[in-house]
């Protein structure tokens, strides 16, 4: 099965129930929370107040991608505000002892994704593949969205696959960035199984009818 979890960053943030009420009504798997410091990524988005607010107006698992220098401190701030998978950054300052960091989320009681950004090879996973629940490949440099798919990081979705295959064949690859109706085949295609669909979905017109119309795709293709 593929997942489809809405990134809300292009929504309208002056209305984020009623758009995450679209979302969920449209029958998306997961909502996707990209939580952006600053400094990690050049742009702020929402804060653990924001998610639990938010956690009151959808019942699906809250995927919540950090895009934060040290993560670790943070971490009890998101479960607690109903978080259920999160996802902190290879590159980030304090995931030096990334292995660590994948243990205190899972001692949360959660699920670990470690996500790589477009310039940083996916084998520097492979010593902690077995602990994680999901990777997360950027497909475009993270900080906005709306912005067009790296060819490149095919490949290394595809590298993901056969080292998952090696080290942990449930592994969830997660794709994020410029992901839409002329992209999603060729992830897929590559290894991924978690669509994150941002402008696609969030387009200040219709975000239900767009989750249907990708939902729809996908079941598509399953059959
Ligand atoms: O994390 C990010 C960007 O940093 C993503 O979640 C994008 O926001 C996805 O949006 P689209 O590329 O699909 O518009």
């Amino acid at each position: 099965m593929i997942v489809l979890s809405p990134s809300i960053l292009t929504a309208d943030f002056g209305n984020l129930q009623e758009e995450v009420e679209k979302a969920v009504r449209g029958g998306c798997d997961w909502l996707h929370l990209d939580i952006m410091d600053g400094h990690f990524v050049p742009n702020i988005t929402i804060g653990p107040m924001i998610v639990k607010a938010l956690r009151r107006y959808a019942a699906i698992p809250f995927d919540v991608h950090l895009m934060v220098e040290n993560p670790d401190g943070l971490l009890k701030l998101y479960a607690d505000a109903g978080a259920d998978i999160v996802t902190v950054h290879q590159e980030a300052s304090g995931c030096r002892h990334l292995h660590r960091t994948i243990q205190h989320i899972k001692e949360l009681g959660l699920k670990a994704g470690c996500a790589v950004n477009p310039g940083t090879p996916v084998e520097l996973l492979e010593p902690v593949l077995m602990d994680l629940d999901m990777v997360l490949i950027m497909t475009v440099n993270p900080g906005f969205g709306g912005q067009s798919f790296i060819p490149s990081t095919l490949h290394k979705i595809a590298r993901l696959r056969a080292m998952a295959e090696k080290w942990k064949p449930d592994l969830l690859i997660q794709v994020d960035g410029g992901i839409n109706a002329a992209t999603c085949e060729s992830v897929i295609q590559a290894g991924a199984n978690v669509l994150v669909v941002g402008s696609a979905i969030f387009d200040g017109v219709d975000p239900e009818g767009n989750v249907r119309k990708y939902k729809a795709l996908l079941e598509r293709r399953e059959d």
